[in-house]
């Protein structure tokens, strides 16, 4: 675990001290737009346009930021348009690493940098900017002809695989919907803060207090969210938007591990018989299914973190999943 200063790799876990012990996120750096032909504004530098075969996505199948960008790929259609692989689940002194190793091959995503054969994801960073200082996260959008990265944020990569490649595949489906919009802004603001980063948060904290205050919040969204699946059957309705994927992709690593190494054990998910079944429901949607690699989404987080877990031991459960055995 480390980061780049100036183009130079650090091995360093992340900093709470001068944060009273909190987790606090970076933002993400490379935030250009790919976009439909119809939107292209050719003598804007931060558009890239959308072509086949072009781009290349690097996902962690850990990691639940990336994991939303493979789900956009797989439900609009985009895999025989977007490249992708993944690096290996541990993430040690180098960062991500990109090594094939049998016991971790996944059956829909290679492992490694088919473009560069490089070792590291922080060189990745550096091709694009050998001056770089930040994070070095997943996922990573690439750009093959300008040997660049388009995005490092998987919001911005998801909305637009939701859009900006229609024209190839002919897939109008839509999980941004104009009409949606101003309530899935909201639902996006509050699982993002409470849940997505909720988790992390509860996870990362190094005092009690920084836990709880990211601890109570978290379990109130739950509560709020169970109430509202009673009703309904996606976040908003009987249309599963982008919300639903976002969230999804927390749910999913929920009783595996947060519950256990990020100690958000109030409860687990299994405990809530609306998110539960929403849950299921979601997984079972269109293969989404084949992008979930629970022996990635453990190993990644108990042997990476020796921080909370020393040990490195990787637990042999759950044995169940949507109360159903595993
Ligand atoms: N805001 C980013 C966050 C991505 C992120 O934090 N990814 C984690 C993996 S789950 C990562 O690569 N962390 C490495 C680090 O922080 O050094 C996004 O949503 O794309």
């Amino acid at each position: 675990m480390g980061l780049l200063i100036d183009g130079k790799w650090h091995d360093q876990w992340y900093d709470t001290e001068a944060t009273q012990g909190k987790f606090v996120r970076s933002q993400s750096q490379f935030r250009n737009w790919i976009v439909s032909p119809t939107e292209l504004d050719p003598n804007d530098d931060t558009h890239f346009p959308a072509e086949s075969g072009r781009y290349h996505l690097y996902v962690s199948l850990a990691c639940p930021w990336a994991h939303r960008t493979l789900i956009f790929r797989h439900l609009k259609q985009l895999e025989q348009h977007i490249s992708v692989s993944c690096v290996h689940p541990h993430m040690l002194e180098n960062g991500w690493e990109f090594k094939d190793e049998p016991r971790f091959q996944d059956k829909h995503v290679a492992a490694g940098d088919p473009l560069h054969d490089f070792q590291f994801a922080h060189q990745l960073y550096t091709h694009a900017n050998p001056d770089y200082s930040g994070r070095v996260t997943v996922p990573i959008l690439w750009d093959k002809q300008r040997h660049t990265i388009v995005s490092n944020e998987s919001a911005d990569i998801i909305r637009m695989f939701n859009s900006a490649f229609n024209h190839l595949t002919g897939d109008q489906e839509d999980y941004y919907p104009e009409s949606l919009r101003s309530e899935i802004d909201t639902l996006n603001e509050r699982i993002y803060d409470t849940v997505n980063n909720g988790v992390y948060k509860s996870g990362f904290a190094t005092t009690q207090a920084a836990y709880e205050e990211a601890l109570h919040p978290l379990f109130e969204t739950l509560e709020f969210l169970e109430q509202r699946l009673a009703s309904k059957l996606y976040l908003t309705g009987d249309q599963i938007t982008e919300a639903d994927w976002r969230l999804f992709t927390t749910l999913i690593r929920f009783d595996p591990v947060y519950y256990g190494h990020f100690k958000c054990n109030l409860k687990r998910i299994m405990d809530y018989p609306n998110l539960n079944a929403y849950l299921e429901r979601l997984y079972k949607t269109q293969e989404v299914a084949n992008t979930v690699n629970l022996e990635h989404i453990k190993q990644h987080y108990y042997y990476s973190h020796d921080t909370i877990n020393p040990t490195r031991v990787v637990p042999v459960g759950p044995a169940i999943l949507f109360r159903t055995e595993i």
